[in-house]
């Protein structure tokens, strides 16, 4: 890669897209069996892959076929390290060395593309090359590799152009996948695996796609891709076909010998004229399923095969593959890693606040703020600060802004995170970056975009209304509000990171939070809550939240009473005194520093809790 120049040359492209190294990759009878649970709940292993063996060279594209189901994904996934390596039995071999691919040697391009939809194509790959180009690359150096990558995969007419998603229109399908292999070529990767690469897309974007991959292949990368049922042309682009079924492998080798394998095997297979040989392989594999597991006739037709007994394996220790750099050939480029944990740190939360974009600030979210600041002020309009009457009126308001707020915050929180959590387990996985630069980013990204509506709405609120008219008692109420906030929302995350399914997230998340509000002191107070989970109190934000803002706004009061009222509930005497409204109420026990500091250390606990949670749960390298 070149410092210097702007503008992407051809050569530059040739060299931001050649692979660092050229690695061959041979399976030997390798199994694959994850544990599963049955419906009973037991755990058992099942066999997804059945003993594949076979090579994939550098400077080709090989394709795995078969119906769904037959293991093509899971074959993907274990040739890229990306399953637990204790289900996995047989040899994998790189480059003739019995080991895993090294992480930056492998791109993996999944039939779920997950890509952030408010990021533009440019950003999409200039974060992937932040975050994974080796350390000593310049940031103009990383500009113009990406530029080259997005040249040469047709994609420079959409360089700023949103990714989009399904709720925003953005790149085209064909588009989308490219931009998905741009993703992987960031790292130069000597193995490109994809899965599904054409699904979706029409003849002319399939075809592009695949010329693509064969530019790929023609300068060195091994590529190897998941597919289902190819048009013709499609299928004959591949070099190598290595076809699938139910973890079998039924043919290894070129496309074009395949049919001619299948109908030599004496069961009457002919491929009819004018016929797609992709659709007519999947009629004779589903066939030949449907005769149940110990009566099928491809699996044991392959194995018997005289081409298959003629396959050269290569052999355990065999550093000299054709075609590749040797075991000993490795560069010095391999061992650079890419970016610190600072840079991580640093890419993450960029990227954090722009795939925010157009998410807190919008004329929605906006609107919607307004409407609930015009509906609380109309209700709690300038209530009089010198008369007993109101003295509910202000205790109720105070949690009102809590309660409407909290819940908005958990339930976005919840969702957002369900969102997001796909893409940091693949790109964890990938080894893009640690978890916890991810975490500190989020946290940091999630504090000033949480706070920035609700505390608008609270401070509009807090003045229209008419609560204590000091800059210091204001100062209180808000700290006190983003504080309970800030928890909230935590313990909304502490719970999606706890909880692998999202569904039950979204219905727990809400039921805790309404929980712990019940437990705040406004609807019953401490003295009347059942003893069994009156201690419970103790662990609600909304407590300390609510007992601080109490406290705040009636310390140090007195308000007249009301000729009508009944000010007997917050005391006998007359004007009623804040502090024994603060009794009445029994929220006496804590100061509003207390209160403050125990918001505090609820936010840290939960934060620590759903970074614990999400490593324990996310970060293990599972799909
Ligand atoms: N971790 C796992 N736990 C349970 N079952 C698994 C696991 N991995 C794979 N399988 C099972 O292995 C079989 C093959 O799945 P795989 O996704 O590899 O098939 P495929 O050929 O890629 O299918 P498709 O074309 O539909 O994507 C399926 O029955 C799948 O349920």
């Amino acid at each position: 890669m070149r410092p210097s120049a702007s503008t992407a040359s051809l050569e530059d492209a040739a060299t931001a897209l050649a692979p660092l190294r050229r690695v061959r990759v041979d399976l030997v009878d390798l199994r694959y069996a994850p544990i599963v649970r049955d419906a009973k709940g037991n755990r058992a292993p099942k066999r997804v892959i059945h003993g594949c063996t076979t090579s994939f060279l550098p400077g080709t594209v090989s394709a795995l076929m078969g119906p769904s189901g037959s293991g093509k994904t899971s074959l993907l996934t274990v040739i890229a390290g990306f399953v637990d390596q204790s289900h996995v039995s047989g040899n994998l071999l790189v480059n003739g060395e019995r080991t895993q691919v090294r992480k930056r040697l492998v791109g993996i391009v999944f039939q779920d593309d997950m890509m952030l939809p408010a990021l533009t194509a440019f950003e999409t790959v200039k974060f992937a090359a932040d975050l994974r180009m080796p350390r000593r690359c310049s940031d103009a150096e990383r500009t113009e590799a990406c530029d080259a990558i997005l040249n040469e995969l047709g994609l420079a007419h959409v360089r700023d152009q949103l990714v989009g998603g399904a709720a925003r229109r953005g790149v085209s399908g064909g588009e989308r996948k490219r931009l998905a292999v741009g993703v992987e070529l960031v790292t130069r990767p000597a193995l490109l695996l994809m899965d599904e690469p054409t699904s979706g897309l029409d003849a002319a974007a399939a075809l592009s796609l695949m010329r693509t991959l064969r530019t790929l292949a023609s300068r060195g990368q091994t590529v190897v891709a998941a597919i289902h049922q190819p048009r013709t042309t499609v299928f004959d682009s591949f070099d190598h076909l290595v076809l699938m079924s139910k973890g079998h492998a039924l043919y290894d080798g070129a496309p074009d010998g395949c049919v001619g394998h299948l109908e030599s095997l004496g069961l009457g297979l002919t491929l009819p004229p004018r016929t797609n040989p992709a659709d007519w392989l999947m009629d004779v594999i589903a066939a030949d399923e449907s005769l149940g597991e110990d009566t099928r006739k491809l699996p044991e037709g392959w194995k018997n095969a005289k081409t298959q007994k003629e396959k050269r394996v290569f052999v355990v220790g065999d550093s000299d593959a054709p075609g590749t750099d040797g075991a000993a050939g490795k560069r010095d480029d391999d061992d650079d890693e890419g970016a610190s944990v600072w840079r991580q740190l640093r890419v993450l939360t960029v990227r954090e606040d722009k795939s925010r974009r157009g998410q807190n600030l919008t004329a929605i979210n906006a609107s919607q703020m307004l409407v609930m600041a015009i509906l609380t002020a109309m209700f709690w309009w300038q209530m009089p600060d010198d008369t007993d009457a109101f003295v509910m009126e202000r205790f109720s308001i105070l949690f009102f802004c809590i309660i409407a707020q909290s819940n908005a915050v958990v339930f976005a929180c919840v969702n957002t995170f369900a969102k997001e959590r796909q893409l940091m387990i693949r790109e964890n996985a990938k080894g893009m970056y640690h978890p916890l630069p991810f975490f500190i980013a989020k946290t940091a990204s999630d504090t000033v975009n949480t706070l920035v509506m609700p505390c608008l709405y609270a401070t509009v609120t807090y003045w229209c209304v008419g609560l204590k008219r000091t800059a210091e008692a204001y100062f209180v109420f808000i700290t006190a509000f983003a504080l309970c906030i800030l928890v909230a929302q935590s313990l909304g995350l502490a719970l999606s990171c706890a909880i692998p399914d999202v569904q039950v997230s979204l219905i727990v998340a809400p039921m805790v939070i309404l929980m712990l509000m019940i437990l705040g002191g406004f609807y019953v107070t401490f003295s009347n809550m059942p003893v069994f989970i009156r201690w419970l109190s103790w662990c609600s934000q909304a407590r300390f939240g609510f007992t601080a803002m109490v406290v705040n706004e009636f310390s140090g009061r007195t308000f007249q009473c009301d000729p009508n009222g009944n000010h007997a509930r917050y005391g006998t005497g007359c004007p009623v005194r804040g502090e024994d409204v603060i009794t009445a109420l029994e929220m006496d026990d804590l100061s509003v520093g207390q209160c403050l500091l125990a918001l505090a250390l609820m936010q840290v606990g939960l934060r620590i809790a759903a970074y614990v949670a999400m490593v324990v749960n996310f970060t293990r390298l599972k799909q």
